[in-house]
């Protein structure tokens, strides 16, 4: 039955004078890949501590699974799965001693299970590897599997992917996929934006808020300001030169074009240009409207944040 994973109402966490979550409000449906976005410091990390139950909030409720965290945080600890953002195996013991202790910590007894997870990952050929020694994105695969053993419908992941290779980063989100198929909730923090398009929604996290909450292709199509993308030369030239344009709220340099968020009440495209080739030496081949990226959405929202604080 579809029901809520999580749900959190009025969270807050300080650390001194480190203001670190605030006022924090949001649900994450059964079934979902809630991913997180946010820079560093947004508070991602103290959020996932929070609801895997080994940080207690100062103020707020969270339910997990359907129950009250601060009230069984034993019970509930055992039925999720959490990955934490450093390195949660044991370096001198083998891929199969490693899964053994998880197995044992979570009280699991599911070898089959076990046996199946290393086939997705494609680790069975590194059973006798000690951890230390496997690549960097086997370690989160194996990680992963260690967080899955006792099969938590609820999977809470801090930056699974971060310093992985790119293959990796794909069979991770492999794997991800698969258990998301047989029905695991995910929680994810992620600080790259092409995973954020993997998953069903996404909240963007900035000083300790949530900015936005929302699929990744609404929050895109929702995006009121124009976007244009230019092919010109020299490119660092007509982005400054964009940049500098009163009509223009953000330009950067994508490849060899310049791409610039525009003010909502707008210019034209052919007013852009002409303005451009007013400027010695700078010479546009191409200009378009395009869709807006997701980076042009959080950018958008971080900056009129800071503009507010
Ligand atoms: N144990 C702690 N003691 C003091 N301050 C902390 C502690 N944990 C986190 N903070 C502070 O709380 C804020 C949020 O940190 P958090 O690690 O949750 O952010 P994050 O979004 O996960 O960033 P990162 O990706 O860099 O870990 C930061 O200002 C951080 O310095």
């Amino acid at each position: 039955m579809a029901g809520e994973a999580v749900w959190v109402e009025h969270l807050e966490k300080r650390f001194g004078a480190v203001h670190a979550l605030r006022d924090l409000s949001f649900v994450v449906e059964d079934g979902e890949i809630f991913g997180i976005i946010g820079p560093d410091g947004a508070g991602k990390t103290t959020l996932l501590r929070l609801l895997a139950g080994v940080l207690r909030p100062d103020a707020g409720t969270i339910r997990v699974l359907g129950r009250d965290l601060l009230r069984e945080p034993e019970r509930i600890r055992r039925s999720l799965g959490y990955m934490p953002q450093s390195f949660s195996l044991y370096g001198d013991l083998t891929v199969r001693e490693n899964l053994s202790f998880f197995a044992t910590m979570y009280g699991s007894r599911d070898p089959e299970w076990i046996r199946r997870m290393l086939g997705f990952a494609r680790l069975e050929p590194f059973l006798d590897r000690r951890a230390a020694q496997l690549s960097g994105g086997m370690q989160k695969k194996l990680a992963l599997i260690g967080a899955m053993v006792h099969r938590p419908r609820l999977l809470l992941l801090d930056e699974p992917t971060t310093g992985v290779d790119p293959l990796s980063r794909r069979e991770l989100w492999d794997l991800l996929s698969e258990f998301h198929m047989r029905g695991v909730t995910i929680v994810v923090t992620t600080p790259y934006l092409d995973e954020a398009e993997r998953c069903t929604r996404v909240a963007l996290m900035h000083q300790g808020r949530m900015l936005a909450v929302d699929m990744p292709g609404r929050l895109r199509s929702s995006f009121r300001h124009p976007v244009i993308e230019i092919l010109a030369q020299p490119v660092l030239r007509a982005q400054a030169a964009l940049a500098a344009h009163p009509a223009v709220l953000e330009a950067v340099v994508l490849g060899d074009r310049v791409r610039a968020v525009v003010r909502e009440d707008g210019v034209a495209l052919s007013e852009l240009v002409a303005a451009l080739r007013a400027l010695p030496g700078i010479e546009v081949q191409e200009a378009r409207w395009v869709p807006p990226r997701l980076e042009e959405v959080f950018a958008y929202l971080m900056r009129r944040e800071g503009g507010r604080g």
